[in-house]
């Protein structure tokens, strides 16, 4: 159905679409409270009954086993981050051996660039930009320090237009000689907007530049064909879409075509695995993506990820991206209807190609707005200064509820019921 032809405002209409959507059934798979409705799935995503399964299994296999638990088990610890890394290849486009579960984000972003920044004669800079996750932009200020440069004059950002999207001419254009290695991220965190990385790549690669991305908010919302792209490497978490839990180990992708580069930050987990108990003083790095972790996975915090994968591969990652695109398309339909009134500005792109998993919503009240809805036991987030993010997630939110949230927004706008609140944020969402 082509939404923008056939919306109506209204429940029935909500309850239409419910009974259209073939993923419907794994909302039950999902803790989902009877009370609220969860729209926050783009910063922690919910547990799954599969990721609680996949976790108590390995706190049997440690019970069990005890350290035996790395060779045998349900789940052996010791190829674990590989097997998850196999799991996860579809859901970016990459070969099985070139995706692995390890490490967090910053941690991962760390090891990447300790591995393939080199400046070198002139090229001695990164490009990120403005809009990036913090936390991208420290790890970057910090590997420029170790090479004896200066982070203001050699960490590059590329300014935005409006502050809530970037332009892939004006990337392009800071693309410079001087650079060395570029690190966008697939999906803003703010705005929801997706960069067209295929682009970017090519004009990368085109002037001589690596290039790698955070893929923190789009790893299971979009597809992704990295290995298709020719993405020299990328970087995310497990725990938003992909619903791995609070903390779960990340994951990187490397392009095979850099296997065999040293990793810069080495560890004994990185060695090919026959090799790993050999205990020699010198590393035989493995040769796949696995090179690049570090020391001992967290066993426990991949677990979930095994249960969690599996849903990601019975839905299809089209399927729930089609999903992704329809509900937060009805959402976005649904403000314009209903709070056109209140000073709202959609500041996610409105074109399909350009939006991520979810749609983020501007005014000068949010943080107290987020309040208030809070208090009626709906759950988004919070950015400052001004931004209500919200995300149907495709595997557990029905249209139905967004509906109902759409009321609750009305509701609350109407009465001023944020009022009674500061307009402040509060300590994470
Ligand atoms: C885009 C992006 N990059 C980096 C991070 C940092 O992730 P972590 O704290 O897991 O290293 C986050 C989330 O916190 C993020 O959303
Ligand atoms: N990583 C987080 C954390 O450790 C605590 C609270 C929230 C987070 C998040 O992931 C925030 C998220 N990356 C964001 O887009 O704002």
């Amino acid at each position: 159905m082509v939404l923008s032809n056939f919306f109506q405002p209204t429940l029935d209409f909500a309850k239409q679409l419910d009974k259209e959507d073939n993923l419907s059934h794994f909302r039950e798979e999902f803790y989902l409270k009877p009370d609220s409705i969860y729209m926050d799935g783009n910063s922690l995503g919910l547990l799954s009954r599969r990721a609680e399964r996949t976790l108590l299994e390995s706190l049997a296999d440690w019970k069990e086993h005890g350290i035996d638990g790395w060779t045998q088990g349900n789940h052996p610890w010791f190829t674990l981050s590989e097997k998850l890394g196999e799991l996860s290849a579809p859901l970016i486009g990459a070969s099985p051996d070139e995706v692995i579960v390890t490490g967090s984000t910053t941690v991962n972003l760390h090891q990447l660039v300790a591995t393939f920044y080199k400046p070198e004669g002139a090229r001695t800079k990164i490009l990120a930009d403005e809009l990036t996750f913090p936390s991208d932009i420290y790890a970057l200020q910090s590997q420029i320090r170790i090479h004896g440069y200066d982070p203001d004059t050699h960490l590059i950002r590329v300014k935005s237009r409006d502050g809530r999207f970037l332009e892939e001419d004006d990337i392009i254009e800071a693309m410079a000689d001087d650079i060395a290695l570029i690190i966008l991220p697939t999906v803003l965190y703010r705005s929801g907007q997706i960069l067209d990385m295929k682009r970017l790549t090519e004009e990368a690669h085109r002037r001589g530049i690596l290039i790698g991305f955070d893929g923190c908010h789009s790893i299971g919302a979009i597809p992704h064909s990295f290995s298709e792209w020719d993405v020299d490497f990328a970087y995310w978490c497990n725990y938003k879409h992909l619903n791995g839990g609070p903390g779960g180990v990340g994951g990187l992708f490397v392009n095979r075509k850099h296997f065999g580069t040293n990793p810069g930050l080495a560890g004994w987990f990185g060695s090919r695995k026959d090799k790993q108990f050999d205990m020699e003083h010198t590393l035989t790095p493995a040769e796949s993506a696995g090179a690049y972790q570090i020391g001992t996975p967290h066993v426990l915090s991949l677990a979930p990820l095994l249960g969690s994968l599996e849903i990601f591969s019975e839905a299809g990652i089209a399927n729930i991206r089609q999903k992704s695109l329809q509900i937060n398309q009805y959402l976005m339909n649904l403000i314009e209807h209903e709070l056109a009134d209140y000073g709202f500005i959609i500041g996610s792109p409105r074109e399909d190609v350009r939006r991520g998993g979810h749609v983020s919503l501007e005014h000068e009240e949010a943080a107290r707005i987020c309040k208030a809805l809070k208090k009626n036991n709906v759950i988004p987030d919070f950015r400052a200064p001004n931004i209500i993010r919200l995300a149907p997630v495709a595997l557990y939110t029905s249209y139905a509820e967004v509906w109902e949230v759409i009321q609750i927004f009305k509701k609350i706008m109407a009465e001023e019921q944020y009022k009674i609140f500061h307009n402040e944020r509060e300590v994470v969402a």
